[in-house]
């Protein structure tokens, strides 16, 4: 007998373009949510998001509650639930980068409450993903969290974002090709769950992507349009897939363990984009797509050096060596690299000098 069952949580409204900051409120009114909303945020969205929503609020007589966090972390997830708690808020709302967003998440996850995604950079793909990612002791990486109930992203304020966000963005997006490759090889090695759809729909989001690259440019609201439609088929495809595997491989075990040795440094985005480049090579070596995803990063301004990501080749060579220990995830690293054959392989693609 067939018993298989499957639970694909996904937005039940996904409002993109111009001007829609404005239309929150209506977004939370089709939603028949009613009571407070609390507002996750940091310190620039709050200024450029948070505050016109909150007065959006006041003007129908709804006071929000909003607190600022500052980092992603379990304090950061905790200060947000007892604010929750203390001011007797009905649901969440993540109004600002990825750190905002997966800190709302996880907040919502252990309220048990809705929440809606507000982002104010196209940096990321967990606008719409029902994965939440904070740093755990030695692990980093995404746990099952709220998906959000809708995500209202205002092309205007992605656009006037710094560009840097948006070309981690794209960045972000690039590297499932290599998470697309890691997943159907532990799939062969070590039968994971694997979903067809999932990872095809991960790879033809990067597709388009690089197809419309010659688009994607500083300062053009279509530029954030692009990005974002692809952030989110990204997410989905993590939602469908139940897990981040999609959209996750060795380049963001790399990407983690580069936050744990050179935390704040570079952005997440960056940071796996230059991953993907490594791990591209070591699937298909010297005539494999390493190249091309090195290409696609460049032409959207993306790094593609340690030097670039203002990392010290010596802290990448660390990370090479020991980011296979960071979760359990079967990838191309395998039980991980040894010193040389990372200084290799991180020469042989300009990684490092
Ligand atoms: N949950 C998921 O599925 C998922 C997916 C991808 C990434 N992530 C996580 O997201 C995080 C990366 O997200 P990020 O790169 O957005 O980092 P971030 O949230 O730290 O944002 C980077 C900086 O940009 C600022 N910022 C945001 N919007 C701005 C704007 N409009 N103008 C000026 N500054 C603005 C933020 O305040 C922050 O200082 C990582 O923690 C990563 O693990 C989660
Ligand atoms: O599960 P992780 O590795 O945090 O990945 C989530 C997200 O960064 C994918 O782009
Ligand atoms: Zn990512």
């Amino acid at each position: 007998m067939f018993e298989k069952s499957t639970w694909i949580r996904l937005p039940r409204n996904v409002i993109v373009g111009h001007d829609v900051l404005s239309d929150v409120v209506d977004a939370v009114d089709e939603l028949h949510l009613h009571g407070r909303p609390l507002f996750v945020t940091s310190p620039t969205p709050r200024r450029v998001a948070a505050e016109p929503i909150v007065a959006d609020f006041e003007a129908i007589g709804v006071e929000p509650a909003v607190v600022t966090v500052e980092s992603a972390s379990f304090d950061a997830v905790e200060e947000v639930i007892e604010t929750a708690e203390a001011e007797e808020v009905s649901y969440l709302v993540g109004i600002g980068g990825g750190k905002a967003i997966d800190i709302a998440k996880m907040a919502s996850e252990h309220l048990e409450m809705g929440f809606l995604s507000v982002p104010t950079a196209a940096s990321h793909d967990g606008i719409v993903s029902n994965r939440g990612s904070v740093p755990d002791g030695d692990t980093r990486h995404s746990v099952a969290a709220e998906p959000p109930l809708a995500v209202i992203a205002d092309t205007g304020v992605l656009a006037e974002a710094p560009w840097e966000l948006t070309t981690a963005g794209c960045a972000d997006i690039i590297s499932n090709y290599t998470a697309v490759m890691d997943w159907r090889l532990a799939r062969r090695l070590q039968n994971v769950e694997y979903s067809e759809y999932a990872a095809a729909l991960s790879e033809m989001t990067a597709e388009i992507l690089v197809d419309n690259a010659d688009h994607v440019r500083p300062g053009l609201e279509e530029s954030a349009w692009i990005v974002t439609k692809a952030l989110m088929s990204s997410g989905v495809a993590m939602s469908i897939a139940g897990s981040s595997r999609p959209a996750s491989g060795a380049e963001h075990l790399f990407s983690h363990q580069l936050d744990r040795l050179a935390p704040g440094t570079a952005l997440h985005g960056h940071q796996v984009g230059v991953g993907s480049i490594v791990t591209a090579y070591l699937h298909g070596g010297e005539r494999g797509i390493w190249k091309d995803i090195r290409s696609a990063l460049d032409s959207i301004d993306a790094p593609t050096t340690a030097a670039e990501l203002g990392i010290d080749d010596e802290t990448v060579i660390e990370a090479l060596t020991t980011c296979h220990e960071i979760r359990d995830r079967y990838t191309i690293l395998g039980n991980g690299m040894n010193e040389r054959a990372a200084r290799e392989v991180a020469t042989k693609t300009g990684v490092i000098e």
